[in-house]
């Protein structure tokens, strides 16, 4: 059915929100204020909420700009509704705002921790909204011989002529490497880009279907064929990853601060996307931990982004990881300094050292961690039992990060401070920090 609507809000999955009757519909490519013509499937007996499609602007909303990529917004032609981005539209003060309210809504309505009973700072923005990608994952469109992304919520592929969020770098990479690979007759299902301002040059993980000789022959080639390409990691599903060339680039730690000394990354290795959000993530971080002078426990710490500018002011770090292949980049940036690297699962090597120092003993004097996706379940009680006394978590998914500060608090830590950051302009992610104390 056809329904008019006044866009309410941005909802913490990115469509726009509004009212009708008792329905509450999302539709997305709409903005705050909007007025829509909007599409809806009938509503099953009882259900309260629907998920519509945009037919037609009836007025644009006060939080409405004109968005710059021509891949952007609803339409049928294989150029348009780019999956890529969900708030180009949007202005970059809404889109702020959006976030900020739906971090602090996942902590009230999963960690039951409500507004007020914590202090929250105010979000920290992306330094710019646009061209801030320096990684990306792309499908290989092989008919057309692009990297390419896909349509919104759909497997098939945008005719990607131009990519706003993409850094210039590594928007020229993807142009490069598209038809390289379909003159070196590589068929990946999956390509990872990664390009370094440091450097000048790029790297790419391919995902195929086998890496046999040929194959690597082929990747030889494609090297060849790129300049800009230092290197590539080539992996078959559920197999090992196999080097050609020199995969391994440097960044800056912060862009623009060339004291900050440099890092080590590899395409198919966990990296921050935004590398300016990443410098002011890790700055907040070290500011709400205060880590001078204490022996610090780091959990998932990866190739070392934290662990580096921990190392200059703790007294020691011990950094766990799972991932081998980050644990040697880590290694390579930082092995001779006060850092001791531990491989393994975090929450069972936090309770590890929990048993080792004995009840009531205190072997760190804070911790960091900052999980994947699926959070660090347990992590309040390992805590605990470990005795630190302060703790400093880093979260990219609101939901898990709401449940485990629950769990923190259940534990006997209170909630100390809240820091959403922008690390994904026009899109809907939010990370969030959040200081913990006993
Ligand atoms: C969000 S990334 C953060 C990495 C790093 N702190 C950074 O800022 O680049 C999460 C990291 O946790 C690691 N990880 C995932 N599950 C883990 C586990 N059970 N134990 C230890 N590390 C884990 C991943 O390999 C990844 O490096």
């Amino acid at each position: 059915m056809r329904i008019p609507l006044t866009i309410e809000a941005l909802a913490p999955g990115g469509e726009g929100v509004g009212r009708h009757g008792e329905l509450t519909a999302f539709v997305p490519w709409t903005a705050p204020g909007d007025r829509v013509l909007a599409d809806v499937p009938p509503p099953r007996p009882g259900a309260a909420t629907a998920h519509g499609a945009l037919v037609e602007l009836t007025a644009p909303g006060e939080a409405r700009v004109a968005a710059p990529c021509r891949h952007f917004g609803p339409g049928p032609s294989p150029d348009a509704a780019c999956g890529g981005c969900e708030w180009l539209h949007v202005a970059y003060p809404a889109q702020l705002a959006a976030k900020e309210r739906s971090l602090h809504e996942a902590l009230r309505r999963i960690g039951k921790l409500e507004p007020g009973s914590y202090p929250a700072r105010p979000i920290v923005p992306s330094p710019s909204p646009l061209r801030y990608r320096a990684r990306a994952k792309f499908h290989h469109d092989r008919a057309a011989g692009r990297l390419v992304f896909f349509r919104r919520r759909s497997h098939e592929p945008v005719r990607l002529r131009e990519c706003h969020l993409l850094s210039p770098g590594l928007d020229a990479l993807r142009e490069a490497v598209g038809p390289a690979l379909a003159a070196a007759r590589l068929s990946p299902r999956e390509v990872a880009l990664e390009w370094s301002d440091a450097a000048g040059r790029g790297a790419a993980w391919l995902l195929l279907p086998e890496v046999t000789a040929p194959v690597r022959a082929r990747a030889e080639a494609l090297l060849r064929d790129v300049p800009s390409l230092q290197g590539l990691v080539l992996q078959a599903e559920g197999g090992q990853p196999v080097t050609a060339g020199d995969p391994v680039l440097r960044h800056a730690r912060a862009p623009g601060r060339p004291e900050a000394g440099t890092q080590r990354s590899r395409p198919d290795v966990f990296q921050q996307a935004n590398r300016g959000a990443n410098a002011r993530l890790v700055e907040t971080a070290l500011e709400l931990l205060a880590p001078a002078g204490e022996d610090v426990l780091e959990l998932h710490c990866g190739a070392g982004n934290f662990t580096g500018p921990l190392s200059e002011q703790a007294r020691s770090v011990s950094a766990v990881e799972v991932q081998g292949p980050a644990l040697d980049l880590a290694r390579a940036d930082l092995g001779g300094r006060n850092v001791r690297f531990f491989a393994g699962d975090a929450l069972a090597l936090a309770r590890a050292f929990g048993r080792e120092a004995g009840p009531g003993a205190r072997r760190f004097g804070a911790a960091l961690l900052d999980p994947p996706r699926e959070g660090a379940r347990g992590i309040g009680p390992a805590l605990r039992d470990l005795g630190v006394p302060r703790a400093v978590y880093v979260s990219c998914d609101p939901a898990t990060f709401a449940r485990d500060l629950r769990a923190c608090v259940e534990a006997g830590y209170r909630v100390a401070a809240v820091v959403p950051v922008d690390m994904f302009p026009q899109t809907h992610h939010v990370e969030g920090v959040a200081l913990l104390e006993r």
